[in-house]
């Protein structure tokens, strides 16, 4: 063979090979890009990145810390009230969907078609158990039958409403000691609103009687500091801070429960934060601290249970007596032993702390905010609760719990609802099969955001045509309202309208809100969340005034994880003498 011939052969082997090994990195680049759902609009150039429209969302979310405004961005730049985003790179496409009209009908109509998705389960991992993270079935149901009855008017009027009511006055009594150590100076809120919140839940669920107390470990701190040592204006003299309580061990583990899921939602690969974390001495520890004080308090719980009569409602003090009495009635009807110490029991329990404390304690920061830089609102709120309340007003005294438990207060209620509408967390639903949204073919195992930031909530609703609309919803007439005043702007008056007598109600159903998300998988605690922003609210704007804080303290900045929190609540707080 020709000389030249041989030594050709092995570079046309090795021309061959590069081709081939072009090719497979080709295929593997094109296998390894983003898949769009066909005819569903998306970020092209997001679609030939291999990481999609992660480094987009990084850089505005190191920015922002608001991931869910990132996503009502994406909705708002491809104009589309259903798109989607290439987030998590290699993985399926999450679906924004901008429209209340159909969240409505996804939420409550097509729960054979969506359900609570795999993705925010995986983010809840910590929570163990906890009902929130199973898809709608058996184990759903078998949990939620402990909690039956809980958000009932009874239960919510004579046993949450007191405990809930008895812990707020501890914060009463901590902000007259802040106010006269601050010589009326501005503090940072939020970390007795956070504490508030958490003490009323855990009276919620153990009971009035809870010999621990964030609030109160505050105050103790700050009785040692009457000679002001202890507390410190910050460099800019802007505020004053103090020094923090002592937490018992159980309540940090209750604050940190929270920490961690807020970790995980925040980390780009949540599996493998969550694998990692569970290796960690601080998790194991939280872990253990809390089941260790739940079964304590069930124990406890049982006990009082088995001593007391049978049926005896009086000794039903909290969600937990409440629980253990419904094991026993469901162990007698199922015909089993009662399980009052297995895992899904305390999972349940703690799992409600931990759903109820950071959604609350950012609701109420909110209200404080808007109340703080909007003196008219509160004067109106004011002048609503010496108008619901007036003898307690002629007596100069404060509404007694029972008092608070009973009133209608419509102008209250519309603020809260407005401070939720305005600071909502985006809920998902999972595709159970193949199915459609808005026209669109949406494979099985799809996960959807529900938008409640954008379209048709914060900014005015994309027109679509009633035909790309299920048949359950085309046949549902929704709920809108005036969209040409202003739909970022906090004005409570929408959620307010005059009944048939010309009395001013409040009307939850007036607009647009999904703060709870909606139907048999929406918010359990949802009337346990109002009574107790009410019973607060009521309680702070009774006995204080607050005053307007430095521009540079009320900023509307905010973090989004379990809830959309509030970066900043600085209060200048002025007794209010009757
Ligand atoms: C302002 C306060 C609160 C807000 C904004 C809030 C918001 C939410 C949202 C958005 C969901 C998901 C709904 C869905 O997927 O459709 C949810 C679920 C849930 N919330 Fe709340 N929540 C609040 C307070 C509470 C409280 C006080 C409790 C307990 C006492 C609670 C217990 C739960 C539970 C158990 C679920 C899961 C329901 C299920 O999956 O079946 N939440 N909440």
């Amino acid at each position: 063979m020709d000389a030249n011939l041989l030594a050709a052969v092995p570079n046309a082997n090795v021309a061959l090979g590069l081709a081939a090994t072009a090719i497979a990195l080709y295929s593997l680049y094109s296998y390894l890009l983003p898949k769009p759902i066909p005819g569903i609009p998306y970020n092209a150039a997001a679609a030939k990145n291999l990481l999609g429209d992660a480094p987009d969302m990084f850089r505005s979310v190191i920015v922002t810390k608001e991931i869910m405004a990132w996503m009502a961005e994406q909705s708002r730049k491809l104009n589309a009230p259903l798109c989607q985003v290439f987030v998590r790179p290699f993985a399926r496409p999450w679906l924004l969907l901008a429209d209340w009209h159909e969240a409505q009908d996804v939420l409550l109509r097509r729960g054979k078609d969506f359900d609570r998705s795999a993705f925010s389960s995986d983010l809840l991992a910590p929570a163990g158990a906890f009902h929130i993270r199973f898809k709608t079935g058996d184990q759903w149901r078998a949990a939620r039958k402990w909690l039956t009855d809980l958000m009932s008017p009874n239960f919510l009027n004579n046993v949450a409403g007191p405990a809930i009511y008895a812990r707020t006055q501890d914060l009463v009594g901590l902000w007259q000691l802040k106010e006269k150590l601050a010589e009326g100076d501005t503090f940072s809120a939020k970390e007795d609103i956070d504490h508030v919140a958490l003490d009323g839940i855990l009276a919620f669920i153990f009971g009035e009687k809870l010999n621990i107390s964030a609030t109160r470990a505050q105050i103790e701190t700050l009785q040692r500091c009457e000679l002001r040592l202890d507390i410190g204006r910050s460099l800019e003299e802007k505020y004053t801070s103090f020094p923090h309580g002592c937490l018992h061990e159980f309540l940090q583990a209750a604050s940190q429960g929270t920490a961690v899921i807020e970790q995980i939602i925040n980390s780009p690969m949540p599996n493998w934060t969550f694998w990692w974390m569970k290796k960690t001495g601080s998790y194991k520890d939280t872990m253990c601290t809390k089941d260790v004080y739940v079964r304590k308090q069930v124990r406890e719980s049982v006990a009082r249970m088995y001593s007391s009569e049978p049926g005896e409602a009086s000794q039903i003090r909290s969600a937990v007596d409440h629980i253990v009495r419904r094991e026993r009635m469901l162990a007698e009807k199922q015909d089993r032993q009662p399980d009052f110490d297995g895992q899904q029991l305390i999972d349940e329990i703690f799992g409600n702390v931990v759903a109820a404390h950071d959604t609350t304690s950012s609701n109420l920061i909110w209200i404080l905010k808007y109340l703080t830089d909007m003196p008219h609102v509160q004067d109106k709120v004011r002048t609503a609760l010496h108008k619901a309340y007036p003898e307690a007003a002629s007596e100069g005294r404060q509404p007694t719990a029972a008092e608070l438990v009973q009133a209608k207060v419509p102008y209250l209620d519309a603020v809260v609802e407005e401070a939720l509408r305005l600071s909502p967390i985006s809920v998902t639903r999972e595709a159970l099969h193949d199915t459609e949204l808005l026209g669109h073919h949406i494979p099985k195992g799809t996960v959807v955001f529900l938008l409640a930031n954008g379209a048709s909530f914060l900014d005015p609703a994309f027109p679509i045509s009633e035909k790309q609309r299920s048949a359950s919803s085309q046949a549902a007439s929704p709920n809108t309202w005036d969209e040409s005043v202003d739909l970022r702007a906090f004005y409570p008056e929408r959620w307010l309208r005059n009944d048939e007598s010309g009395n001013v109600v409040f009307d939850p159903t007036a607009g647009p809100q999904l703060a709870f998300g909606m139907g048999s998988r929406g918010c359990f605690g949802k009337k346990l969340a109002y009574l107790e922003a009410r019973i607060i609210v009521t309680m702070i704007a009774w006995n204080f005034e607050l005053l307007p804080v430095d521009k540079e303290l009320s900023g509307y900045g905010a973090t989004d994880g379990i809830a959309h929190r509030a970066t900043q609540c600085y209060v200048k707080i002025k007794s209010i003498r009757r």
